[in-house]
């Protein structure tokens, strides 16, 4: 593969992950930090988001530094929306050059988000090697513009690099946090016995789904006989709770309602089936521990970049994907009760589905960046 590499040094490699905004884009990023000082004990990550951004909840939690830029998104942002990204672009380009002299790193990568861009391209100018990482079949606009001056970028799916230019890449797959790894390692489906309790859990990507808010209670209500089965652990987004415990009220088995979840580790491991977005990490963190899921994808992602990031995994039949339209349909109600009972199709799905996880995309692509940074692996 033809990645630029420096000449090595030995002063410790410090990389920079640029952008994030929402989990979908940062905690890839964090997995990769977290390789990276696997790989070389003592180098530094900064990362570099926005202040509204989850990166700035979560980041400082996690023992690494961020940086802030001021930027705000242009796509889908209506005409006032477009003019006011566009005025602060200077601003945060005169932030991004000053950030990079300041942190001087060896390596940058892009996770996507709108405040990877003036800080990769800061860096491309600068003269330190950049990279990108896209999750999405379908990428989103500012890895699209990065692509142009970048020297690799790292895919999810091969089907996104005819978005980018003639950009060298390498497919290594969405790296996924180390707690989720670790679990991976030990963890293996256990289908639920056919009578017995069946655990649901509920997650609409790090912003939660208002659709899954609105219409997931009354899929449930409409379960019949099997719904004092049903456990649903719902994950609603901030701020969204309070309004979505009362949609259960009728409902004949246990739900719990929660804004965020920090452990998804713990959740994972507690469910016996996902009905989520198709979100390209929550879909490498399914196919990586093996756990059969309903798909759904969000239909106004651009692009419609979700059905695409579902189709392979559907296609493989490592999944089952579900339009946001038939959410609470008698199609719902009957895939539902179709899965309940039948959980030998629970185990095929979760099989198939740790078939094409990719465990080691975080390692290959710290080590690529490790090379690049002009670091030798020890
Ligand atoms: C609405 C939208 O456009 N979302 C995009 C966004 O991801 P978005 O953040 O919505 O969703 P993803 O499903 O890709 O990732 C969610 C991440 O947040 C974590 N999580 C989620 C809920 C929770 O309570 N706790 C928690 O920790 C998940 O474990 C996962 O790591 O970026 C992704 C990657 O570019 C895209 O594929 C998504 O389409």
């Amino acid at each position: 593969m033809d990645i630029p590499m420096t000449s090595p040094t030995s002063t410790p490699p410090h990389l920079v992950i640029a952008g994030g905004g929402t989990g979908g884009h940062l905690f890839p990023g964090v997995a990769v930090a977290q390789a990276f000082e696997r790989l070389a004990p003592g180098a530094r990550v900064t990362f570099v988001g926005t202040e509204r951004g989850i990166e700035a909840r979560v980041v400082p939690g996690l023992g690494y530094d961020l940086e802030r830029v001021d930027v705000v998104g242009l796509k889908g942002s209506g005409a006032l929306g477009v003019m006011r990204g566009l005025s602060r672009l200077p601003r945060s380009g005169l932030q991004a050059r000053s950030i990079i002299k300041r942190l001087a790193p060896s390596v940058v990568v892009s996770v996507g988000g709108y405040a990877a861009g003036p800080i990769t391209l800061a860096a491309s100018l600068s003269g330190v090697p950049t990279a990108l990482m896209e999750q999405n079949a379908i990428p989103g606009l500012t890895n699209k513009l990065l692509a142009r001056v970048v020297t690799h970028a790292f895919l999810t799916f091969e089907e996104s690099a005819p978005h980018l230019g003639g950009v060298s890449f390498s497919v290594p797959g969405n790296p996924v946090r180390e707690e989720l790894l670790k679990l991976a390692q030990t963890f293996a489906y256990e289908a639920p016995a056919a009578e017995g309790p069946f655990r649901v859990l509920i997650v609409g990507g790090s912003g939660g789904a208002g659709s899954f808010n609105e219409h997931l209670p009354g899929w449930f209500k409409a379960m019949g006989d099997l719904q004092t089965r049903l456990e649903v652990r719902h994950q609603a987004g901030r701020n969204r709770a309070e309004a979505v415990r009362p949609r259960y009220e009728g409902f004949g088995g246990q739900v719990q309602v929660e804004e965020f979840i920090d452990d998804m580790a713990e959740a994972y491991r507690w469910c016996d089936l996902l009905i989520c977005r198709a979100g390209a990490t929550t879909i490498a963190e399914v196919l990586n521990l093996g756990l059969p899921a309903i798909y759904v994808p969000f239909p106004q992602a651009a692009d419609d970049h979700q059905r695409f990031n579902a189709r392979s995994v559907v296609e493989a039949g490592a999944g089952v994907m579900l339009n946001d339209a038939e959410l609470g349909s008698e199609r719902a109600v009957n895939l539902l009760s179709g899965l309940m009972r039948n959980p030998e199709s629970l185990l095929r799905i979760a099989t198939a589905a740790r078939r094409i996880g990719r465990p080691d995309a975080a390692e290959t692509i710290a080590a690529r960046l490790l090379a690049m940074a002009g670091k030798d692996l020890p």
